[in-house]
């Protein structure tokens, strides 16, 4: 069976022969919980691309990088948009997914400097 949640499928739409109350809710949670493995899956993907991307990161200003914080949350706006969803909260679930990367990749950053480079081991 196809399902009707499915963004590729059928964007969305609810299926016809829906069922009423506790039952649909109990089916719409269901779509929901599939929804967000594959959402966590590909934010996993993003993260790990983020983690590479700060190895060649070596300040702050370029972890903090203020105009591609603006880019992206400009584009997940238009795609918000595009797609029918709110772009306000597109925009804030971003802004907190950044925030949260960019608190990583301090760390990451923090965590390197505190470790002897390489070449100055013996
Ligand atoms: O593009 C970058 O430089 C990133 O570090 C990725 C990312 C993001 O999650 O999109 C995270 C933190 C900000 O510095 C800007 C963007």
């Amino acid at each position: 069976m196809t399902d009707p949640y499915d963004a590729g499928a059928s964007a969305g739409r609810p299926p016809v022969d829906a069922a009423d109350g506790p039952a649909r809710i109990a089916e719409l949670r269901a779509a929901v919980d599939r929804l967000d493995q594959r959402i966590v899956e590909l934010l996993a993907v993003r993260t790990r691309v983020v983690r590479e991307l700060t190895v060649h990161k070596s300040d702050e200003a370029a972890v903090r990088s203020p105009d591609r914080v603006r880019q992206v949350l400009d584009r997940v706006r238009e795609l918000a948009d595009r797609h029918g969803m709110p772009p306000e909260v597109a925009v804030a679930t971003y802004r907190a997914l950044i925030e949260e990367l960019t608190r990583m990749q301090l760390e990451m950053l923090a965590a390197r400097r505190a470790a002897p480079a390489p070449t100055d081991r013996p």
